[in-house]
């Protein structure tokens, strides 16, 4: 074993206590986006750095309670998120701290079609989720049954059907996700779908992408959005569309 205070195993100690608390990585992310911190430091494209107190003023003037809170455990959350490149902190002459949003803090921000990647942030965190993860070891011990069923009784998306929240918030986090994408996928110049007349979307979700693709190649006269009953029903529809279910029971991976 090598000396146990050698730089080397220092930083080896310091690496692992920092693998143990992880977790306080992405549940501050969904604390900052369950209190719309983006949201209230973006304010219309501002992006002007504020103190934690001033943003707890923001959350609270647009929530039932407009005053209270702790801006010191708002602060904490924000150092923590600074340290992992969401905000951007400064210090200010007389000692306050005070954050900014950095490009990727700038995801989180609500567009002006309602979107964002906060949407992917607390899907992602839903409890049904959360109560997975620590049973990922059982997946290596017996991988009959994956974690999302051993902890809810069914496998991810039949248990999404049966949950209207957690099937519309799903939609939300994939629009939020692939509409930025597949724009810079169709402003790229990519010319992967010029002579395409039928295009079938396996896992579509809410059909962005088909909308998007259909809009830019007027040659796509026919898209299937090929997708779980429950996904297709609540999908918006697209002229020429052809909004296809899956009848499937078997879940395959997408
Ligand atoms: C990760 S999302 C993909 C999102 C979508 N491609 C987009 O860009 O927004 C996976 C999709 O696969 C769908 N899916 C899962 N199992 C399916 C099945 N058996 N048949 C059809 N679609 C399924 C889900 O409902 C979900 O919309």
């Amino acid at each position: 074993m090598a000396d146990e205070t050698s730089d080397r195993r220092n930083q080896a100690r310091i690496k692992i206590l920092e693998l143990a608390n992880m977790i306080s990585v992405p549940m501050s992310l969904n604390a900052a986006v369950r209190l719309k911190v983006p949201d209230a430091i973006w304010a219309g494209g501002s992006n002007s750095p504020l103190s934690a107190s001033q943003i707890l003023a923001v959350i609270r003037s647009s929530s039932s309670s407009s005053s209270g809170g702790d801006p010191e455990n708002l602060q904490r959350i924000l150092r923590m998120l600074a340290s992992y490149g969401v905000f951007e902190e400064h210090l200010v002459g007389s000692g306050e701290r005070k954050y900014s949003l950095t490009d990727v803090g700038k995801t989180l921000v609500t567009d002006a079609n309602g979107l964002s990647y906060a949407d992917y942030v607390l899907q992602h965190h839903q409890d049904e989720l959360l109560k997975a993860w620590p049973l990922v070891h059982e997946a290596v011990l017996d991988p009959s049954v994956e974690p999302f069923a051993r902890a809810n009784g069914e496998p991810a998306y039949s248990y999404y059907g049966k949950k209207p929240e957690m099937n519309v918030l799903m939609l939300r986090a994939m629009s939020g996700l692939s509409v930025p994408f597949m724009r810079a996928v169709l402003d790229s110049g990519y010319d992967g779908f010029a002579g395409v007349e039928r295009l079938v979307d396996v896992g579509g979700s809410a059909g962005d992408c088909l909308r998007m693709i259909m809009g830019k190649h007027p040659n796509v006269t026919e898209g299937i959005n090929f997708d779980l009953p429950e996904v297709v029903a609540k999908a918006p529809s697209i002229p020429g569309e052809i909004l296809m279910s899956s009848r499937s029971d078997r879940h395959f991976p997408v």
